[in-house]
């Protein structure tokens, strides 16, 4: 009995390896796919990826170059990893990969695909994406907020002086304050700290948990003939969840109803509260209740990791280089002096502090695969045969270090975006393919301009009101610049620092006392 189960067991591996292989094979002649490791059996080339994927797949060009195939389980992948492939895929076959691939996060936590981030490209995304870029994100609505970032920052601000000789967590504190401000742009309220209330609480350990519940590999999203067995019980975790997410989010939104015109516009979701009922596309088209609690799920989960960790990597960096921290805080001093806070609309004369912003998100973009897309059709790049269906990843993090693009790529340079450097004129706004952190093409991130101003006014403070040291006594040649991999890019090891005041405590709104 046991010799039959086996002789079938063998046969059946036998016959899958057969199959891969044949399968690869046989679009070889036809439909050359892009060169790539071979997968092992059912579950292709997951074992190959690593804990840090995106170097992993940045270490593949050199041997299979800068367009990849994997499969990984059951899904084809491919990986743009160089300025023209990325520009291939993001601009000249944009439409083609505007939709995202099925994934258990979105059917499960995110209201089923009907948010922005993960909503297919078509009438209700378009209709989504214009009401954020309308309504949450144009010039108005940042200049309606700019004095809750303002205040938000000031606070911060304030809590460093205040620690005096004690080291701190500045990843952590600067968190704190996106996540305030956030909240306060969001919902009206802060989200941590004295006034923050219980319901507050809980949405912050949601947000915590819903982050790394997306971050697990979920077998079902790679082997879909598995998803049902949930082997290791995500799905189950995320509808949870997301009954306790809907359940605060519904009371939130009725609560901003019932408060009504009190409320009016002084926070995001009286905006989308007051768009309800509306005609919005003029085909009848509005926003229903659903939608905006996702739209509110989106904005919390895409929002704040993303710029907070930006910020802490930015000051590691001016640790690590003395002498960039200095010329940055004597472009401050020039340009805004050392009696009032530098302010948001400062930035457009910091040509140096908006490089070394540049410099940072070329070697520490946030979502170093960007967002995953999916082939809508089948197509062919470069030679290569992209089957439909196939997920598309952009490895943002291996093209803003190619050494055909960069010189120096590993150098932390401010000067090469400066007039007259290698890259000058080089933006981060979804042209220029060889840094795009952001995203491009009709994905691109829809809180760009959000994400860009916050993480300018952050650093800009942080730079012109301190000097910065390592705590424990570690020199800034031996401060550890590790990654930790997980929905986006995180220090593995956090940044412990001595903020010293360079400022007048009236300044920092403190009294002289
Ligand atoms: C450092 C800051 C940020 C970075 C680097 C960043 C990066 C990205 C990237 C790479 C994508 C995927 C683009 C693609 O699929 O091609 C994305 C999408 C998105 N981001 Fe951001 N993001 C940041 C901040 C924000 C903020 C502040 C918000 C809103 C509050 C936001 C909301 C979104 C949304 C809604 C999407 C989905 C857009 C769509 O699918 O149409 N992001 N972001």
């Amino acid at each position: 009995m046991a010799t039959l189960f086996l002789t079938i067991l063998l046969a059946t591996v036998l016959f899958l390896i057969l199959r891969i292989f044949s399968h690869r094979r046989n679009r070889s002649h036809n439909n050359r796919l892009p060169p790539g490791p071979n997968p092992w059996p059912i579950i292709g080339n997951l074992p190959h990826m690593g804990t840090k994927p995106h170097r992993t797949l940045s270490a593949m060009v050199t041997t299979y170059g800068p367009i990849l195939h994997l499969r990984l389980g059951f899904v084809d992948v491919v990986v743009a990893a160089s300025k023209s492939v990325a520009e291939q895929f993001l601009k000249i076959h944009d439409a083609n990969f505007a939709s995202r691939p099925p994934n258990s996060g979105a059917k499960h936590m995110a209201y089923n695909y009907q948010d922005l981030v993960f909503a297919p490209y078509g009438h209700r995304w378009r209709l989504l994406r214009k009401i954020s870029s309308v309504h949450l994100f144009s010039a108005k609505a940042l200049e309606d907020f700019k004095h809750v970032r303002q205040e938000e920052v000031g606070t911060l601000t304030r809590e460093l002086v205040r620690v005096g000789t004690k080291p701190v967590n500045l990843g952590q504190l600067v968190n704190m304050c996106v996540v305030n401000a956030l909240g306060r742009e969001m919902i009206g309220r802060r989200l941590f700290g004295a006034d923050a209330d219980h319901k507050a609480d809980e949405f912050r350990s949601m947000v915590t948990e819903m982050m790394a519940l997306a971050g697990v590999f979920n077998i079902g999203d790679f082997v879909p003939s598995l998803d049902w067995l949930d082997l290791q019980g995500v799905a189950g975790k995320m509808k949870r969840l997301h009954k306790r997410f809907d359940a605060f989010l519904s009371s939130i939104l009725k609560e901003h109803e019932m408060n009504g015109q009190d409320q009016k516009h002084t926070d995001m979701l009286s905006t989308l509260i007051s768009l309800k009922g509306t005609d919005l596309d003029g085909d009848g088209g509005s926003l229903t209740d659903t939608e905006i609690k996702a739209l509110l799920l989106n904005m919390f989960t895409a929002g704040t990791d993303t710029s907070a960790s930006t910020v802490d990597w930015a000051i590691a960096e001016l640790i690590r280089h003395p002498d960039i921290m200095v010329k940055a805080q004597e472009e401050l001093d020039i340009v805004v002096g050392r009696d009032r806070p530098v302010n948001e609309s400062d930035i457009a004369q910091l040509p140096y502090l908006q490089a070394v912003i540049k410099e940072n998100f070329r070697l520490h973009p946030p979502t170093p695969l960007s967002l995953p897309h999916i082939a809508s059709e089948s197509c062919e790049i470069n030679g290569y045969h992209i089957p439909k269906g196939s997920t598309l990843l952009t490895n943002i993090w291996a093209i803003a270090r190619d050494p055909d693009q960069w010189s120096d790529p590993l150098a932390f340079k401010p000067e090469r975006f400066l007039p007259g450097g290698e890259k000058s004129g080089v933006d981060v706004k979804g042209s220029d393919f060889e840094l795009i952190p952001f995203g491009a093409g009709r994905r691109i991130c829809a809180g760009l301009s959000l994400g860009l101003r916050t993480i300018q006014f952050l650093t800009a403070t942080l730079v012109q009101g301190f000097d910065w040291e390592l705590a424990g006594g570690v020199t800034p040649e031996k401060l550890n610049m590790e990654e930790s991999y997980g929905l986006t890019l995180q220090r593995a090891v956090p940044l412990v620092v001595h903020p010293k005041p360079r400022l007048a405590p009236n300044v920092y709104g403190l009294g002289s006392g």
